[in-house]
């Protein structure tokens, strides 16, 4: 059965809940306030607060057992070929966890952990040499997980190594990450799975005519040829990574090794301790009982159901305010497909744009158009219990923020004043974590990495390639010789804009 026949039970059921608010499923089911929340490990989410009922959910969970949700997850877990398109498997689980007796996890397992051994080696070393600051150097996959990481689980003051990180190809980029650095006390990091992506090859090569040579260079990479040849670094500097780890599924391998180095192995092993506990809950547990089938589900349901074009995440916490930024990459790069893995259209909208930010400040930006815009943008609000700042009043005003939020969106407010009314009706999510800490943030990510899977699963496309991505960079490398001036371009407007960047 094709998704789109699939989800003819979620439209008509969507279709049964139309003129029922929110607001009226509250009030009707009290219940649900409890029922539709589940605890796991550090994370807590309830769903009360989103657009759908008890006979719809049962629609929605049985419309995954019908996309075969439990059999495609053991398939990811064993490392089955499920990257279709590139004939890989995709085992970033097995990086972290050793759930699967399949021949190929285990190896994949095996292999992880030799690499980690080796990567905790170059981290004890670094750290007790004089080196004061790594740059490291890596793009989207290879830059957004360990940036995210680092920021949101650092102390308030600075580490041992104080790590910054370098992406955009834009040189102001470097030039303003390298102000202030003493190029004697700097290591650089380059992260490439490929080693071909153009930022971190320009960047890299910055940063080794900066350090004066290749002494302190180190690369994390799947191409460890390539890597020695091209920035002549040697292999015991050079960690690996494999090509059954997807760029934005790969900050469970050594591309987190700037996590290491800012705040410790340790730290960087609690993190892959929560995730696997995650991936324990996501493939033991059954569907109506399962964390990511319940987010995967809600996603399917705003986008095919109430046909919501975004879906916005808010973080509650100043520490996690790249969390949406690592999300756009791992969802979108992930779900923003056309085709089904075997080639033919996709007979159903697909990923809706996910944006977000931190809270209290969206409130202070976007938050207008969410209260009274005429697009409804469903949320998922995430908080964190414990204070770890010294401000606790200020605590205290944050979570009364979240609350309020996620309130005043679910009731409204009704008004004589068109203008002073609020319709209400917004659905959302809140996920609190028990504490900022690098098992709770371990296993947050996998909850999302394992809802994207899911919600591909149901769509019946490819989450793992990204030949979306490829087109521009060819057109770029083309145009290269254009902007040297030593070619002219064919398309007009190319020509006449080229004419005014060439100075
Ligand atoms: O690690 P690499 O090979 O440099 O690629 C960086 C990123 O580029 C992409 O291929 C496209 O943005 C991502 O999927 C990947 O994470």
């Amino acid at each position: 059965m094709s998704p789109d026949a699939r989800l003819s039970t979620i439209r008509a059921q969507a279709g049964r809940l139309a003129d029922t608010s929110l607001q009226a499923l509250l009030a009707a089911d009290p219940a649900r306030a409890r029922d539709f929340a589940l605890q796991v490990g550090p994370i807590y989410a309830n769903f009360a607060r989103q657009r759908y009922d008890r006979e719809a959910l049962a629609a929605l969970f049985a419309l995954a057992e019908r996309a075969g949700a439990h059999e495609r997850l053991r398939a990811l877990f064993d490392g089955e070929k499920i990257n279709l398109t590139e004939g890989r498997s995709v085992l970033h689980t097995a990086l972290r966890s050793d759930l699967s007796a399949a021949p190929v996890a285990r190896e994949a397992h095996a292999q992880a952990l030799q690499a980690r051994t080796r990567m905790r080696a170059l981290a004890g070393a670094l750290t007790a040499s004089d080196i004061t600051d790594v740059v490291s150097v890596g793009i989207g996959g290879s830059d957004l997980g360990p940036r995210l990481a680092v920021d949101a689980l650092r102390a308030p003051q600075p580490g041992r190594l104080r790590v910054h990180f370098l992406s955009n190809v834009d040189g102001h980029a470097a030039q303003r990450v390298l102000a202030g650095l003493d190029p004697r006390r700097t290591a650089a990091v380059l992260i490439s799975k490929t080693f071909g992506t153009q930022e971190t090859l320009l960047n890299g090569a910055i940063l080794r005519d900066w350090l004066g040579g290749t002494e302190r260079l180190y690369a994390v990479s799947a191409n460890v040829q390539r890597a020695a040849e091209s920035f002549a670094i040697p292999p015991e500097r050079i960690l690996p990574m494999w090509d059954w780890v997807g760029g934005r599924y790969s900050l469970w391998s050594a591309v987190g090794f700037p996590v290491a180095l800012a705040l410790g192995m340790d730290a960087f092993e609690a993190m892959l301790a929560g995730a696997a506990e995650m991936d324990a809950h996501v493939l033991r547990t059954p569907l109506p009982q399962n964390l990511a089938a319940w987010h995967a589900l809600t996603a399917v349901w705003n986008r095919n159901g109430l046909g919501y074009a975004t879906q916005a995440v808010h973080a509650y916490d100043e520490r996690l305010k790249l969390l949406s930024n690592y999300l756009q990459q791992l969802v979108m790069e992930s779900l923003g497909k056309s085709v089904r893995t075997d080639g033919t259209p996709v007979d159903v909208e697909t990923v809706p744009v996910w944006w977000g930010g931190a809270g209290t400040d969206t409130q202070h930006s976007f938050f207008q158009a969410l209260h009274q815009g005429t697009s409804i943008v469903p949320s998922d609000f995430i908080g964190v219990v414990r204070n770890d700042s010294p401000y606790v009043d200020n605590h205290r005003a944050l979570h009364a923020n979240l609350l309020a939020q996620t309130e005043a969106f679910a009731h409204g407010q009704a008004s004589d004043d068109p203008h002073r009314a609020y319709a209400g009706n917004r659905p959302s999510t809140t996920i609190l974590l028990d504490a900022l800490t690098p098992r709770s943030f371990g296993a947050l990510l996998a909850l999302y990495e394992h809802s994207v899977y899911l919600q591909s699963v149901v769509w019946g496309i490819n989450a793992f390639d990204q030949f979306g991505v490829e087109l521009g960079k060819q057109v770029a490398n083309r145009l290269l010789p254009a902007l040297a001036g030593q070619a002219e371009a064919d398309d007009p407007v190319t020509r006449e804009l080229l004419l005014r960047l060439r100075g």
